[in-house]
């Protein structure tokens, strides 16, 4: 299983805003920076892909500004964003250009992966970057993300380009070397070299971010991992000073084993990069219909509609107690639903037209949780 990283093919690397940042967080790291890029051209030049996924654009932009610390409100981590961004890619642009490499800049907003077609305009784009033999550097497009639709952290985009790209392995890298069993600053803690299924998780206390520029912690690395694995993908938890050796086998970080069955792109595109726009929920009998009978869901079954969406959006399908057990493509807008509740398809079609016999979501575009 170590070995499965060194024969990837492609890789996509996530670094953390921890691992680029001076220990006050307030400015760019560039030897820090040095030392990644230049495993990562060995890597390269080694005939792999590599698509770099770099945080850090916040924390770079926090000296240029002239700030202390890094901002709290979204005006200013825009602005910070701003700078960084371009401070970051012309450090990477630097690096990489010591080994004869050129990158190409990618910003993504989470709408990038929640629209279907934006996902795949996104995927063409990074694969014509790789072809042409450029290392991408992806990054959430900060400057033009509000609260709402942001991925906020850089683990889940990375999780989700892996993905996008077909890659053969995830790296995350952070500030401390793997997960451990406990929160890392508390005496005791012991390393958890190998993940291989959820179980393995249940004793490991999971905590948030450790460091003042970092955001997700340890719960959206290991929610990355999951959603790697799903795609066929194992993941290596490491920090920068053991990625060399962990990538050429080394008994280092943590390894997360893909899991053992996975879904098809379509669906996985569903539950892990879409955001929901809307709930439906449904009664007892529809939940059981839908998880268990894998059925489409018809308007008989749903008792609620909440938020506003459109036909085709993403919803999220939830049981009477809100719980939310399945992600779907939904058919009709929430203003045609709520007079559809509760009622038989032949009924509708009888008094509003044939075009309300289709189901609310179709079992193709209905992934349960
Ligand atoms: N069980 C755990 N094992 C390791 N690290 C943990 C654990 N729980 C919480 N952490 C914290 O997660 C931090 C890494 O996340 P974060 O600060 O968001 O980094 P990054 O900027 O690399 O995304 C570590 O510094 C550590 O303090
Ligand atoms: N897109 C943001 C990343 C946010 C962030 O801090 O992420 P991370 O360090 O990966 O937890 C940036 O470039 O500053």
């Amino acid at each position: 299983m170590r070995d499965s990283l060194r024969g990837a093919g492609r890789l996509v690397v996530k670094v953390g805003s921890s691992s680029l940042t001076s220990a006050d967080g307030g400015a760019l790291d560039v030897d820090a920076l040095g030392a990644l890029v230049d495993v990562l051209a060995a890597r390269r030049l080694a005939g792999d892909q590599v698509v770099l996924v770099s945080s850090g654009a916040i924390a770079a932009g926090i000296g240029p500004l002239g700030l202390t610390h890094r901002p709290t409100d979204l005006a200013t981590q825009q602005a910070a964003a701003s700078v960084g961004q371009g401070a970051l890619v012309a450090a990477y642009q630097a690096a990489f250009a010591r080994h004869g490499l050129s990158v190409g800049q990618v910003l993504l907003t989470a709408d990038d992966t929640t629209r279907r077609r934006h996902w795949t305009n996104a995927r063409r784009t990074l694969e014509r970057l790789l072809d042409l033999g450029i290392v991408p550097i992806v990054n959430e497009n900060d400057t033009v993300a509000t609260h709402e639709i942001r991925f906020g952290d850089n683990d889940r985009l990375a999780a989700l380009v892996v993905d996008l790209v077909g890659a053969g392995g995830l790296v995350l890298l952070t500030d401390v070397d793997a997960l451990y069993d406990g929160p890392p600053s508390q005496g005791g803690s012991r390393r958890v070299p190998y993940v291989g299924t959820s179980e393995d998780l249940d004793a490991v206390t999971i905590g948030g971010t450790g460091s003042s520029v970092g955001s997700g912690g340890m719960v959206t690395k290991v929610e990355a991992a999951g959603i790697a694995g799903t795609a066929g993908a194992p993941t290596l938890l490491t920090r920068l000073a053991d990625l060399a050796g962990a990538l050429a086998g080394e008994d280092r970080g943590t390894l997360f084993a893909p899991a053992a069955a996975t879904t098809g792109s379509r669906k996985r595109w569903l539950a892990h990069a879409t955001t929901a726009r809307g709930r439906l929920v449904l009664d007892d009998g529809a939940v059981r219909a839908v998880t268990e009978r894998r059925t489409s869901l018809l308007p008989a079954g749903v008792t609620d509609v909440v938020g506003t969406f459109a036909a085709g959006d993403p919803v999220d399908v939830c049981a009477p107690d809100g719980r939310v057990v399945a992600r779907g493509l939904v058919t009709y807008s929430s203003g045609e639903l709520p007079r559809m509740l509760g009622r038989s398809t032949k009924d509708l079609a009888r008094d509003l037209g044939p075009g309300y016999e289709r189901e609310v979501v179709h079992r193709d575009d209905l992934v349960v949780l």
